[in-house]
């Protein structure tokens, strides 16, 4: 797939949806809000190999809700923290491999249910209709791998070099793509040198597949390192494969600023999915809610950051089906649905 087919991956998408398009929800708060146990260094990857059913389910919920682009639970499946765990490396590799299969699996039983219910809103507030849907391979970072929260700090010591970053992700990377999803989806990428690295190694490794950069922030000003916010994203705008870029797991009372500041550098089209707005204490982890900071319920807002320039818009972590069918239902051109009753 060259540049050209990569880029037209997201503008059909987005042309298809009407000019917005939806991208699902927490994935790991989800399963937990489930029953899964997901204090374990794998964090949600853990349902890889212990619940690959509720995955799914969690999928096609999302999918009913109206995601157009769902993300598969490899966010901290790493071949290393497989192989911590006593798996092989061809194990650990077919894990990789069986995040994307769940969620291929998801979106056909989700054309199945659309075929055989009638086409849109099947009156329970499930949404029913045919429509391109992608399944974004996720690539959580570094500091997901380390499961001390790192991916909040995107501090890796000063060590860290953009080589042993590049090479803890290669053949991670190359077997999630080889997988067949639609895309691959970096996210909650904390630092410069970490976007430097996929970069790079999308170029080195001549991956065909197109991908988002996807930052978190802390301070709504820049990535949570304190890295420049629009540096980082000029790295994914120079890269060929990149199709979007955009802000995910960063509190709602930040998204509009951070908006505001990437449109600056970003021709492409960006990408927004916050978190609820309360913190992740890596210790216990576990959600607390923020002490005098409130984040209202943040669907009221995704007009306005439309407005701004976003075009993909979701939920990550303690986000919810609720929250993606409401996302769905604020947007003017899709919201042919009666609201639930
Ligand atoms: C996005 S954070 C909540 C993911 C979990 C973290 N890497 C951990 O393992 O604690
Ligand atoms: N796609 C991941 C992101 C965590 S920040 C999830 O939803 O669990
Ligand atoms: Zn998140």
């Amino acid at each position: 797939m060259g540049s050209v087919e990569t880029s037209s991956l997201m503008r059909d998408l987005l042309k298809q949806a009407g000019g917005v398009a939806v991208v699902d929800g927490g994935l790991a708060t989800e399963l937990e809000r489930h029953g899964a146990d997901l204090n374990d260094p794998l964090w949600s990857a853990k349902c890889i190999l212990t619940s690959p059913h509720l995955i799914r389910t969690v999928h096609l919920d999302y999918l009913e809700a109206g995601a157009d682009i769902i993300i598969t639970a490899s966010y901290q499946a790493t071949i290393q923290g497989f192989e911590a765990k006593g798996f092989s490396t061809e194990e650990s590799e077919d894990l990789l491999r069986k995040s994307v299969e769940i969620a291929r699996e998801a979106r056909d039983i989700y054309y199945d249910r659309c075929t055989e219910g009638s086409s849109g809103d099947s009156g329970n507030g499930r949404i029913l209709k045919r429509r391109k849907i992608l399944v974004a391979a996720s690539v959580g970072s570094y500091g997901a791998y380390l499961a001390d929260g790192s991916e909040y700090s995107g501090d890796y010591g000063e060590a860290m070099t953009l080589g042993t970053l590049k090479d803890f992700h290669r053949r991670r990377v190359r077997v999630l793509a080889e997988a067949g999803p639609d895309l691959l989806a970096f996210e909650t990428v904390p630092n410069k040198l970490e976007a430097q690295a996929y970069a790079e190694l999308l170029e080195e490794e001549n991956m065909e597949l197109p991908a988002w950069f996807s930052f978190n922030s802390k301070d709504g000003v820049n990535v949570v390192s304190g890295d420049s916010l629009l540096e980082c994203a000029a790295i994914a705008e120079s890269s060929k494969n990149v199709v979007a870029v955009g802000i995910n797991c960063t509190p709602p009372r930040f998204i509009h600023g951070l908006l505001t500041s990437i449109t600056k550098v970003a021709t492409k089209p960006i990408i927004v999915y916050p978190n609820s707005g309360e913190s992740y204490d890596a210790d216990r982890k576990m959600w607390v809610q923020n002490t005098g900071v409130s984040d209202e319920d943040f669907v009221s807002y995704v007009n306005k950051w439309c407005e701004v320039g976003a075009s993909l818009v979701g939920g990550c972590c303690r986000t919810t089906p609720q929250t993606i069918r409401a996302i769905y239902r604020t947007l003017p051109n899709r919201s042919t649905t009666p609201p639930e009753q």
